[in-house]
């Protein structure tokens, strides 16, 4: 099983990811996390704060010489902000400042609801940890999921579909070439008309002190069929991976293949019918059957079904604008309208990479838990031996 923990504050020293159950033997180097963390923060539409962090990745446990031993992976991702915040941030009673207790919350944040419940007067003890910033070393974790899943000829793409409104056209685009554009693209999408449009729709929304969200979509290939189980609700691929994908920071909607296009279509239209070809095999492939379309995004009951896992997810604007929201000060009660110097205007290319993220987490889990091992060679044995047990299936 894999599993993971994050800590740290927005602007605290640093993030820290503890990932446990990796097995002894996978390639890793802080190079490659760091890569996937600077594709984060380049896309269009971020603020100030992605100007002042340049995020690298230390890996300060479990690797030794470029290779996982088995141990916990200790991630850990510096805030360059710190410097700005050390006093303001610091564990020690001395540092105590009443004057720069934040007291006014901010609609559409963890601000009220948290310092209602956690009994706090400053609501920078909530937002700290709220903030979406704590995605940067969950970005971390999924690249060292991501790096295990290559292993085993499995990638997770994301893209944005959607945004204002504007939608990417596939035009039917094969996946690599999807990728190959989205690569190019300040806004993680496939269709470069579309993009224009939706960075055009970014800069009106910024003119207007205003903020954006959209769709993104994942798309994991080389998944074996079998990963996620029916026998219980906990245990379903599908729900684990829109537990996942929900829990990003202002994700407000997840969908499995057709989503909730599958509600407005007769049954006719939605099942994927399904197809033998004994040849198939002797191609390479892992199995005889297949299917002409993937209405089901990858997954029947709970179980991969061996096409492509597409999932989508949608972002809710950012919610701190420059145009002021109404709310009421916590401590005065007085209203104010809600306002702000310094945040994002559209962070959905970043979300498409968070979610590629939390997608590879799972992915690898549910891999973990069918061939686990605790090397590489002993799940890669696992995993050769279910292949060619399904090949003869
Ligand atoms: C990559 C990313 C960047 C974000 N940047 C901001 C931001 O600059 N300002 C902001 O108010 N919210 C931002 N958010 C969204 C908030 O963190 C989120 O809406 C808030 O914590 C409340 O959580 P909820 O929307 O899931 O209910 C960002 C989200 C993501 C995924
Ligand atoms: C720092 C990141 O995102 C932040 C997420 C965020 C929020 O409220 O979620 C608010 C902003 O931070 P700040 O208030 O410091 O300007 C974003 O920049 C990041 O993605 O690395």
């Amino acid at each position: 099983m894999l599993r993971y923990l994050t800590a740290g504050e927005s602007h605290g020293p640093q993030l820290t990811a503890i990932v446990e159950g990796m097995p002894a033997g996978l390639k890793l180097s802080e190079e490659l996390v760091s890569r996937d963390l600077a594709r984060r923060q380049e896309g269009y539409g971020r603020g100030g704060r992605m100007k002042i962090e340049r995020d690298e990745v230390q890996i300060l446990s479990g690797v030794r010489w470029g290779e996982t031993i088995g141990s916990p992976v200790t991630l850990a991702v510096r805030n360059r902000d710190w410097v700005n915040w050390e006093e303001k941030m610091s564990p020690h009673e001395r540092h105590r400042d009443e004057k720069i207790r934040v007291t006014r919350s901010r609609p559409g944040h963890a601000d009220l609801p948290g310092a209602m419940k956690y009994d706090q007067r400053d609501v920078r003890n909530i937002l700290e940890r709220s903030s979406a910033r704590e995605t940067a070393v969950r970005v971390a974790v999924g690249s060292v999921a991501r790096a295990f899943l290559a292993a085993f000829g499995i990638e997770v793409s994301g893209f944005v579909v959607e945004l204002g409104g504007i939608k990417a056209e596939r035009n039917g685009l094969s996946l690599e070439r999807m990728k190959d554009m989205a690569a190019k693209s300040e806004l993680f999408t496939f269709d470069p008309a579309a993009e224009e449009l939706m960075k055009r729709f970014i800069d009106g929304a910024r003119d207007a002190g205003d903020t954006v969200g959209g769709s993104v979509e994942i798309i994991a290939s080389g998944v074996p069929v079998g990963l996620g189980s029916h026998v219980q609700w906990d245990r379903k691929l599908d729900a684990r991976l829109a537990l996942a994908v929900m829990s990003i920071q202002a994700i407000k909607g997840v969908e499995i293949g057709l989503g909730f296009d599958a509600a407005r279509r007769p049954g006719s239209q939605v099942h994927d019918e399904i197809y033998y070809d004994s040849t198939r095999v002797a191609r390479g492939e892992s199995t005889g059957f297949f299917r002409k379309t993937n209405n089901a995004g990858g997954v029947e009951g709970g179980i991969s079904n061996g096409e492509e896992i597409v999932i989508r997810a949608a972002m809710k604007p950012i919610p701190t604008l420059y145009k002021p929201l109404q709310s009421v000060d916590m401590v005065t009660k007085e209203p104010f309208e809600a306002t702000v110097e310094r945040s994002d205007c559209c962070a959905v290319p970043a979300a498409a990479v968070v979610a590629e993220s939390v997608v590879a987490v799972e992915i690898a889990n549910a891999f973990l838990e069918k061939f686990g091992g605790d090397s590489m060679a002993e799940v890669r044995r696992n995993y050769e031996s279910y292949r060619e047990y399904l090949q003869a299936f």
